[in-house]
């Protein structure tokens, strides 16, 4: 089977994808926190298998573009972090200031547990290495991820409202620095980290990322 998603609204097409992806985002928490009998674990088990069945139906060659917009803003729907089309990103709805900010208030859910009760550290250091790489892009300087250090100061605890935010500090060269947080309301830090993230050679000749 084929079909013309070209021929399809855009818009429409991608409201529908992130109304799939939400609702498998609250499957998979439901599978982490279920304690239903393990016979209808099973029947479940056999439900989704039919249904991720239906969507191989018609599969991509490769996953979704990435664009960078003049703004430093980047539009990835299949993103693992502000993806609203992953159903493994939270997804991060980022807010940003021309000049060198990103900004996002985040929930964890279950699924993200690593420690009993907390986030697992490697999740909040991707959630860290994409935002303080937002802030370098909108300040003027995307790169790739070089190096990436954080300091766990307080676990971070899922299912409560947080903030994260991340500040684009100095460059040289194509070397580009960004600090940020991920913080309780109040503003208590739980992690932080620094970033140093590379402009590609052939992004500075070229604008951008291809
Ligand atoms: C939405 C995210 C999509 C992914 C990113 C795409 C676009 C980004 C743009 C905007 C997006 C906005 C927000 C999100 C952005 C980022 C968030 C997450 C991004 C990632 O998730 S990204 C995946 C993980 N990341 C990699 O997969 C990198 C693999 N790697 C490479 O692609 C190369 O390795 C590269 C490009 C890093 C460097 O390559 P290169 O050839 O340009 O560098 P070269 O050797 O010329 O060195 C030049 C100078 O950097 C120093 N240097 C080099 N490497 C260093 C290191 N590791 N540590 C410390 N210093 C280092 C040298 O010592 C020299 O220093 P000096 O000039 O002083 O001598």
């Amino acid at each position: 089977m084929t079909i013309d998603v070209t021929a399809e609204d855009a818009g429409a097409r991608h409201t529908a994808l992130s109304l799939l992806s939400q609702q498998t985002r609250d499957l998979i928490d439901a599978v982490v926190m279920t304690d239903v009998p393990q016979d209808e674990l099973l029947a479940v088990a056999a439900e989704l298998a039919a249904l991720t069945e239906r969507l191989n139906a018609v599969r991509r060659d490769s996953t979704r573009g990435f664009d960078l917009g003049s703004d430093g803003v980047p539009r990835h729907p299949g993103n693992a972090v502000i993806g609203s089309a992953n159903p493994l990103a939270l997804p991060l709805a980022v807010e940003t200031t021309p000049e060198r900010t990103a900004r996002a208030e985040l929930s964890f859910r279950p699924a993200h547990e690593g420690p009993p009760d907390s986030v697992h550290g490697g999740v909040s250091a991707m959630v860290l290495d994409h935002l303080l790489g937002h802030a370098a892009a909108v300040a003027g300087f995307p790169g790739m991820t070089a190096s990436l250090t954080v300091h766990y100061r307080r676990p971070v605890p899922y299912g409560e409202p947080l903030v994260a935010t991340a500040e684009y500090t100095r460059s040289e060269g194509r070397k580009n620095w960004a600090d940020g947080r991920i913080a309780l309301p109040d503003g208590t830090p739980l992690v932080e980290a620094t970033g140093l993230f590379i402009t590609p050679s052939g992004w500075v000749t070229q604008g951008g990322p291809a």
